[in-house]
């Protein structure tokens, strides 16, 4: 019988390698993604909740981890994951944005070889049920109804050498319809086009927008968001009796994102990319015995290709913001 040669602790087993002499990491972090979490506020019968997922990366000072296999500084993400739990009972979860802040400056207080702290955080669209009462309504106690029209997202970043917080909000996931007011004319015509004028089509759009702030103090981040909500959707549906004409995505992209700046000043910078959802009309024209006449009320739904359609408009004066 032969010994079994006993197998070196792991930890024993790293091998040093010396940095490259012809590469350099240019770009790391290491983090937890997805940590789902629900807080429950209780305010006597009245509960409120945040439900949401979030994302933790650290980038640390050093490469040793990478570069020697030393974890010495690694705060593993496990770790991490704790500490999103461990936070949101020490400090509750007001709102996204808030929680973020909190996350992300305590990794950089707790670990001083923590260099930058990015936190991000998607939340789940929980809405408190409404129930008629009368000619008006009551808000549920601590009943909620799952409403998934829209993402509430935000990502914050701080540095520990940068005094500035970078926060930024957004919303992702709002689709919306609409079967007129909309058209798209006098575009490029070559031999390449077969498109025609559209002069009433219907337009559709899955709204993904992001919002950098230049100001926080005293901010409420709810708030805040439903207001860009609310723009978005004014911009796109109008009245509610005539809607509100657009020419193309790109001047209803350009309008909503005006308004924005223009009103909310906190916010320095905003981007929109706006999907085109082409839906095509059901050509008739073969079928005139079957179906006589022109066809306004069938259309082909196409989810690829898509158009593409964004852009980010900043205060001129940025620099004075950020
Ligand atoms: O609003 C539009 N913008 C475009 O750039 C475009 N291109 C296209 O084919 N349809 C549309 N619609």
């Amino acid at each position: 019988m032969f010994a079994t040669p006993l197998r070196q602790p792991a930890s024993r087993q790293v091998q040093s390698s010396p940095a490259s002499q012809f590469y350099e990491i240019t770009d790391k972090g290491y983090g937890k993604d997805a940590v789902k979490l629900m807080h429950v506020s209780r305010k006597g019968a009245v509960h409120s909740i945040q439900e949401c997922e979030v994302g933790t990366h650290l980038k640390l000072y050093t490469n040793k981890d990478f570069l020697q296999g030393d974890n010495i500084d690694i705060v593993a993400t496990d770790s991490q994951k704790n500490t999103v739990y461990l936070l949101a009972k020490k400090y509750g979860f007001e709102s996204p944005e808030k929680f973020a802040l909190i996350l992300a400056k305590h990794f950089l207080n707790k670990y001083s070889h923590v260099e930058e702290a990015h936190v991000h955080i998607e939340a789940y669209p929980w809405k408190r049920i409404r129930e008629e009462y009368g000619d008006s309504y009551l808000l549920h106690n601590h009943a909620f109804l799952f409403t998934p029209t829209a993402t509430h997202f935000c990502d914050v970043i701080v540095k520990r050498h940068d005094p500035k917080q970078t926060v930024i909000s957004g919303i992702k996931g709002l689709r919306v319809l609409k079967t007129t007011q909309s058209s798209f004319v006098n575009f490029v015509d070559d031999e390449y086009r077969t498109l025609a004028d559209q002069h009433d089509r219907i337009f559709s759009t899955v709204v993904e927008c992001n919002w950098e702030y230049s100001d926080i103090e005293n901010l409420n981040f709810i708030n805040a968001w439903e207001s860009v909500k609310d723009i978005v959707l004014k911009n796109f549906a109008g009245d509610p009796k005539v809607g509100i004409p657009s020419p193309s995505v790109q001047h209803t992209l350009y309008l909503t994102e005006k308004q924005v700046l223009d009103t909310l000043p906190q916010v320095a910078v905003i981007s929109m990319c706006l999907p085109n959802k082409h839906y095509f009309n059901f050509d008739t024209k073969p079928f005139q015995q079957l179906v006589p006449g022109d066809n306004d009320e069938v259309f082909i739904p196409t989810d690829k290709p898509h158009g593409t359609i964004y852009a980010k408009l900043s205060r001129k004066d940025l620099k004075s913001h950020l």
